[in-house]
């Protein structure tokens, strides 16, 4: 079961969940067994029935042998844990325990407390003692305890405690499922873009990865040595003939246009990249049968990059084809989880997508943040004045001929409506429609010299979505940034004229995010304006909440987001200062990298 189908080497990880109790035995301890480790079960049955990792295995639990009611039990929890290969912590309890004699001091993983709210056994002031020992400590936890008392023998979960249960799960599972993976840059800084000088000390103290750092001339020897499955190459070649459509090249100036023989030729490069780009990230056994053991390795990469720009684009048809295919949920060998594959090898942006995927388990659009357009501006240009969600404008995001096809939108949510889905959640339908949405367009020859084919759709309008970013900061460290808001549609005349000045062969997505009226969200042109970086990760849905939880873990300050409660994160983030984003800042500073 827990076969990592993806080819990511190391088993997927686990949940660990902790019943603490109160130890004294002759009455107290013997009257708390069955509860305690009925917590234990409810709990494990909740993240077990909700939670998928993002390959489409199950989250899978481990609850201690026994309670645990003082130091010898928790050891012993300790040890099955680390055999089990936890990654997560969850120490349930309905009554007061030896706060620090019970709790786990392993500081790699996140952990969580959940005190039941009774008073005849007092599992809350346990929880507030419990995480007083975790902030004494330098051991930062979550404290879980709902609003509402309950009876003493009410098995049921509060909504409240479920949903802060799933999300501190969820986002612990992403910070321990990173840890020890690789980003593989394939290639360096491209274009001067700040985001492709990859930071390796950052991947490794703040989320526990490897570097893998390949040239992009290892892609020109494998297509030149045929170092890829020749029976997958012909199968995938058929497929992109008989389900991509080719645009008709009339952006490029005669001197750009490729001949018949030149985009066939084309074509079959760009495929080759695809099968060796993935390749190179989790490996393939079929290239050891062909006599390349140490290529079916792979490098092991959860989220990975091309510089493309401009040493290879200028001479090699562009990488716009493998990025959007490894970025799909699906391809000629059917539906499957979206890798994680950033353009320009702009690995603050991947690894936010990363995030995203991790969060959501679905695939991750990748985009430039081009331009805010007014609605007089647009009404300027297009003599069209916006309503709706666009009244006040929008931002476009087009990425420079890539993104992932599941975000032209035309994959259907169980309301019927635009999504973006975990993949098997996504049907034959779906990828067809996908398909018919999309075109494949001769690259754009004043940038790409070398050719290759650029993915052009429009994202339907009326997704939530959450655009985020990291960004890093000398002195500081990285950030993280996030705008929810939603994709829009636009008259065709109107999406047509605006498109047309950036370019019409690449993705586009119309986005207006949620404003306030007040500081970075005071309106659309103010969210643009304060972007860190020429690049965001878009990721279905609103899911700051989770970002914000899941940065708290990692230590990475939430600098501009517009999520109106009070984010999740660890009990000692209250002992930092009384406002929320200052507060997260110094108890970032204050407890640091996990790794580092
Ligand atoms: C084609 C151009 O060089 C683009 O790649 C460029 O505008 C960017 O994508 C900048 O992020
Ligand atoms: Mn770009």
């Amino acid at each position: 079961m827990n076969e990592p189908v993806n080819r990511l080497r190391g088993s997927m990880p686990k949940v660990g969940i902790r019943p603490v109790i109160d130890g004294r035995e002759k009455g107290v301890r013997e009257s708390l067994e069955v509860q305690t480790m009925n917590m234990a079960k409810a709990a494990a049955k909740l993240i077990e029935e909700n939670l998928r990792h993002s390959n489409g295995l199950p989250v899978e639990c481990v609850i201690a042998d026994s309670t645990i009611g003082g130091v010898a039990e928790a050891a012993d929890c300790a040890d099955k844990f680390a055999r089990a290969g936890v990654g997560v912590s969850l120490t349930v309890t309905p009554c007061w325990c030896y706060g620090t004699e019970v709790m786990d001091t392993d500081p790699l993983i996140p952990k969580a407390v959940w005190g039941f709210n009774g008073t005849e056994r007092p599992g809350a002031v346990y929880l507030a003692a419990a995480l007083a020992g975790y902030t004494q400590k330098g051991l930062p936890a979550f404290g879980i305890y709902g609003r509402d008392v309950q009876d003493s023998d009410d098995t049921s979960i509060p909504a409240d405690v479920k949903e802060k249960v799933l999300r501190f799960t969820k986002a612990a599972l992403a910070v321990a499922t990173m840890r020890g993976k690789s980003y593989l840059s394939l290639g360096g800084m491209s274009m001067g873009i700040a985001g492709s000088l990859v930071n390796q000390d950052f991947l490794l103290d703040y989320l526990g990865m490897r570097t893998e750092v390949v040239d992009m001339s290892e892609i020109a020897r494998r297509v030149e040595e045929g170092i890829f499955d020749p029976e997958e190459f012909k199968i995938a070649l058929k497929w992109v003939k008989e389900n991509c459509r080719e645009q008709e090249d009339t952006v490029n100036a005669p001197e750009y246009r490729r001949s018949a023989e030149q985009r066939e030729a084309d074509w079959e490069y760009v495929v080759k990249m695809v099968l060796i780009g993935r390749d190179l990230m989790i490996g393939n056994p079929k290239l050891k049968e062909l006599g390349y053991g140490e290529e079916s390795l792979g490098h092991n990469a959860i989220c990975g990059g091309f510089q493309g720009q401009r040493s290879w684009t200028d001479h090699y048809p562009n990488g716009d084809f493998l990025e959007t295919i490894l970025n799909t949920s699906f391809d000629w060998n059917g539906i499957r989880e979206a890798f994680v594959f950033a353009t320009e090898n702009d690995y603050l942006n991947g690894i936010t997508m990363l995030f995203g995927h991790l969060l959501t388990n679905t695939a991750q659009i990748f985009s430039d943040v081009r331009t805010f357009w007014s609605p007089e501006a647009i009404e300027r240009v297009t003599s069209w004045k916006p309503e709706g969600l666009a009244k006040d404008g929008f931002i476009h995001l087009i990425n420079s001929g890539s993104t992932t096809l599941d975000g032209a939108g035309q994959m259907n949510g169980s309301d019927g409506k635009p999504a973006m889905k975990p993949f098997w959640e996504i049907s034959e339908n779906d990828v067809e429609n996908t398909m018919k949405a999309t075109e494949f367009c001769v690259g754009d020859g004043g940038y790409f010299r070398g050719g290759g084919y650029s993915t052009d759709f429009l994202t339907k309008g009326g997704m939530p979505c959450t655009m985020s970013r990291l960004n890093y900061v000398k002195g500081q460290g990285p950030v993280l940034q996030l705008a929810e808001g939603w994709t829009v549609d636009v008259p065709k005349e109107v999406h047509e004229k605006l498109d047309v000045r950036t370019n019409p062969t690449w993705p586009t997505t119309w986005f207006v995010p949620r404003v306030s009226g007040k500081g970075s969200f005071k309106d659309v042109y103010t969210v643009m304006a304060k972007w860190g970086a020429n690049h965001g990760a878009i990721s279905y849905g609103h899911i700051g909440q989770d970002l914000i939880t899941l940065c708290s873990m990692l230590r990475i300050p939430v600098c501009m987001h517009n999520v109106e409660d009070e984010g999740f994160r660890p009990s000692a983030w209250a002992s930092f200062g009384m406002d929320e984003e200052g507060s997260d800042y110094r108890a970032c500073s204050n407890f640091g990298p996990i790794y580092g």
